[in-house]
């Protein structure tokens, strides 16, 4: 994926100021940086949900720019959202195969008078779900309403939901922010599967830097929407631009229990419009049981203790 001079205002405000980085297949990429950095507005201009005022995405030779959000889905890139909205009355199961609906070629028509095509498409699908869910330690949950998991597991259910569009690129926004440090972990392990045993490209914004550095190949350090640092994680740790956007000290993308700290808007006298969308998300809702699921591939690397919001 190819972000290139990207720039988002909203009236009077440049929350994305000509930010380029590239997405190596099958890499692990994050965007970091302090609150109002940007991370959010990037990340839903990546998704559709907000229209850049000027630059480019291309997945590939596939130019995603101005897309809407299901033609950019369809095009291979699946997001996870901040927070979550699942419904207490559908399953897991029910709620992974939703991700499977881009890809179900069997119409409406067929679908309901339950021609044999139909059966056997959805039971395709249907067995691919449980290949996802069990890659995810969700195989046993499959039944239960979605809505009433604890919250690591909802997260992973909305992981799986987002994986089970065979994506290229996922793009996961703050994939670990509220769970416990056991989740954190189990979650950690699970994103390093995705890119190991699946190939899927994972970009991701997450405050927690301890799981950043130990996750990322790659990355991209945003402050007031402008690219500030880029590289591996130890080139970025070191870069004192980075540490002077974090806390104004060493301490912000070296250790795992950093806080970003919040800027004031960054005000310009443009009048583009606003872009469509919800603002972003903001607080996470409260950690609760750990998941029982081990990570696919066995691997718990991952931050024990990490300063999200
Ligand atoms: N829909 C919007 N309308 C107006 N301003 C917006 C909108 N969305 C974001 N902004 C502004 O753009 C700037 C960047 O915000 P953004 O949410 O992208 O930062 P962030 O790095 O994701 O922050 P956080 O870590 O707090 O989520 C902020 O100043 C924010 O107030």
């Amino acid at each position: 994926m190819e972000v290139t001079d990207l720039t988002v205002r909203f009236a009077g405000l440049t929350a994305l100021d000509g930010v380029s980085f590239a997405v190596e297949p099958g890499s692990i990429h994050a965007v970091i940086g302090p609150n109002g950095a940007g991370k959010s507005t990037c990340f839903n201009v990546l998704s559709g949900v907000y229209r850049a005022t000027s630059g480019s995405v291309r997945l590939g030779e596939r130019e995603l720019t101005g897309l809407p959000p299901e033609r950019i889905a369809a095009l291979g890139v699946a997001r996870t959202f901040q927070n979550l909205a699942l419904s207490d009355h559908a399953t897991v199961a029910d709620t992974m195969l939703l991700g499977r609906h881009r890809l179900t070629r069997t119409g409406f028509l067929a679908a309901g008078l339950r021609l044999p095509s139909a059966v056997r498409e959805e039971a395709r699908h249907r067995e691919r779900m449980r290949e996802i869910a069990a890659f995810l330690g969700l195989g046993k949950y499959l039944d239960v309403p979605a809505g009433i998991l604890p919250y690591g597991l909802q997260k992973l259910v909305e992981l799986g939901r987002a994986l089970c569009m065979e994506p290229e690129v996922l793009l996961l926004d703050e994939p670990i922010a509220g769970m416990t440090p056991t989740e954190r972990r189990h979650a950690a392990g699970v994103i390093a599967a995705v890119r190991e045993n699946l190939g899927v490209s994972v970009l991701l914004v997450e405050h927690d830097m301890g799981v950043v550095m130990r996750l990322a190949d790659t990355v991209t350090v945003l402050d007031f929407g402008r690219r500030i640092a880029h590289g591996d994680p130890e080139r970025v740790q070191n870069d004192p631009e980075v540490a002077r956007a974090y806390l104004g000290t060493n301490g912000g993308a070296e250790t795992s229990s950093a806080t970003p700290v919040a800027h004031p808007p960054k005000t310009t006298d443009t009048t583009t419009p606003p872009a469509d969308g919800p603002a972003p998300d903001t607080d996470a809702p409260d950690a609760s049981d750990a998941p029982d699921g081990s990570p696919p591939n066995g691997s718990s690397d991952g931050g024990e203790a990490g300063a999200s919001r």
